[in-house]
């Protein structure tokens, strides 16, 4: 369906059109301006991902592009959610704030929730933009900075310390046969995780390599129990030639990514990479603010914090759906207000949830003991976020007095959720 307003028409993007909105996405993201290779635009387009992509043209020109897919979120308790995670948002600057992203956003989170998608999902590039489209922040990353020489580790470190239990360094081959699998049964027990589809494991294992997207390949650790299963996998690049005033090596390891599926292959894989020989500093990478690793040391202050950003934001597109996906924690009723000025999923909602962390959700015509916008029950949604907060920030109402220890009671979440993730 296209709209035309002005001279910009909004509509989903033909095949022959894909080089020059690409061209678009990078120029929006300051990257080069010469376009794509053939090659990039060939391994794009073999993903599939056409179908998801919307154009603003002016002039036959491309100046705003938007992408949307198909994705998965672990709501709290492991089940997922089908959510429409939108990325590749931009407007060219010499049509900007004439509300060509707003039409572009209007009609694909209409047509998600048509579809029957439960929320939306993003990675917001400034803070400012997406609230008033219904999006809370609803997860957070940290990244610590391990000064390894003041750690507390043995040095004479040698291995997991379950007998049986290795540590292999393999090849990209190896991590594309069992990190899928290994994905999938980490999230199905960390909420706010992804999916992560084929392409995904073949880009992160340097098989698309083009001029635009270069490759250097890292050190993949992979852990595995003493019966052989594939427990983590912690993949990680390091720099090889800094010296410090004495010659002493001073190099840093940067971790891209750590799954681990239980507390010892966690374990495990933190102590390896902060015990490689030459390594004095590690970067953790993005984290759940409530990762171990600083309590993995025998003194955490030698883990800094060098960064916090929010991540992951929520637009809830059927609020019955997600409330329901979700566990809580005990059993409790509360009738929430939900205003949501887009007309998607607003309404007033009963959730009664059973004792055993379970809920029934239903429109209600009872009086409220909340009251909040959508994008504030996205930010609750995951459990990153405390309701008394929120209504200290004057962003959700307490209609009915009790109502806040009550909600936080079933919203809290033991974990915060983690979505380690870039899309
Ligand atoms: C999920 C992702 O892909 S994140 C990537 C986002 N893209 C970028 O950062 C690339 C550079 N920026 C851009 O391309 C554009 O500025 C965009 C896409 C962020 C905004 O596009 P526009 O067409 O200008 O937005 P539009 O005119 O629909 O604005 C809607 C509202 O959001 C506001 N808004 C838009 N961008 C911003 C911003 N960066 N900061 C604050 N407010 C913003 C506008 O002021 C407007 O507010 P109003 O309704 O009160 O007047």
């Amino acid at each position: 369906m296209s709209d035309v307003e002005g001279d910009v028409e909004v509509r989903a993007i033909t095949d022959a059109e894909l080089p020059a909105w690409l061209r678009a996405v990078q120029a929006g993201f300051l990257q080069a301006r010469a376009g794509m290779s053939d090659e990039a635009v060939a391994n794009i387009r073999a993903r599939g991902a056409i179908g998801g992509m919307r154009g603003a043209f002016d002039r036959g020109r491309c100046v705003g592009t938007y992408r949307s897919f198909p994705q998965e979120l672990t709501a709290v308790g492991g089940a997922a959610v089908s959510a429409n995670a939108v990325s590749a948002v931009t407007v060219s600057p010499t049509h900007r704030r004439r509300g060509i992203l707003t039409r572009m956003m209007t009609a694909d989170l209409a047509a998600a929730k048509e579809r029957g998608d439960v929320v939306a999902t993003l990675i917001a590039a400034e803070y400012a933009i997406y609230g008033r489209f219904g999006f809370g922040p609803a997860t957070s990353v940290t990244e610590w900075t391990v000064d390894v020489t003041r750690s507390g580790l043995d040095p004479r470190w040698s291995g997991p310390e379950e007998a049986g239990a290795r540590i292999d360094l393999v090849d990209g081959d190896d991590v594309r046969k069992f990190g899928p699998e290994l994905h999938e049964r980490f999230r199905a027990v960390r909420h706010g995780a992804i999916t992560r589809d084929e392409h995904w494991w073949l880009r992160s294992t340097g098989q698309q390599v083009t001029p635009e997207f270069p490759w250097d390949e890292p050190f993949y650790a992979l852990y595995r129990d003493p019966s052989g299963r594939v427990d983590g996998l912690l993949v990680y690049e390091t720099t090889h030639d800094e010296w410090g005033d004495s010659l002493l090596p001073r190099n840093t390891a940067t971790v891209r990514s750590m799954t681990a599926v239980t507390p010892a292959a966690e374990r495990a894989l933190w102590h390896y990479v902060c015990s490689v020989d030459k390594v004095v500093t590690v970067k953790s990478g993005w984290l759940a603010p409530d990762d171990l690793l600083p309590h993995l040391l025998p003194d955490p202050r030698a883990a800094r914090v060098t960064g916090h950003a929010d991540w992951l934001w929520v637009r809830i597109l059927d609020v019955v759906r997600a409330l329901e996906a979700r566990t809580y924690g005990g059993a409790g009723t509360l009738v929430l207000e939900v205003a949501d000025p887009a007309g998607l999923a607003g309404g007033r909602y009963r959730l009664e949830a059973a004792p055993d962390g379970g809920a029934v959700c239903s429109p209600t015509g009872a009086e409220p003991d909340l009251a909040l916008d959508i994008a504030e029950l996205g930010r609750l949604w995951l459990g990153d976020e405390s309701v008394a907060r929120l209504v200290a920030l004057g962003r959700v109402a307490e209609e009915r007095a009790g109502a806040v220890a009550v909600a936080d009671a079933l919203f809290a979440t033991a974990r915060r959720p983690w979505c380690q993730d870039l899309f």
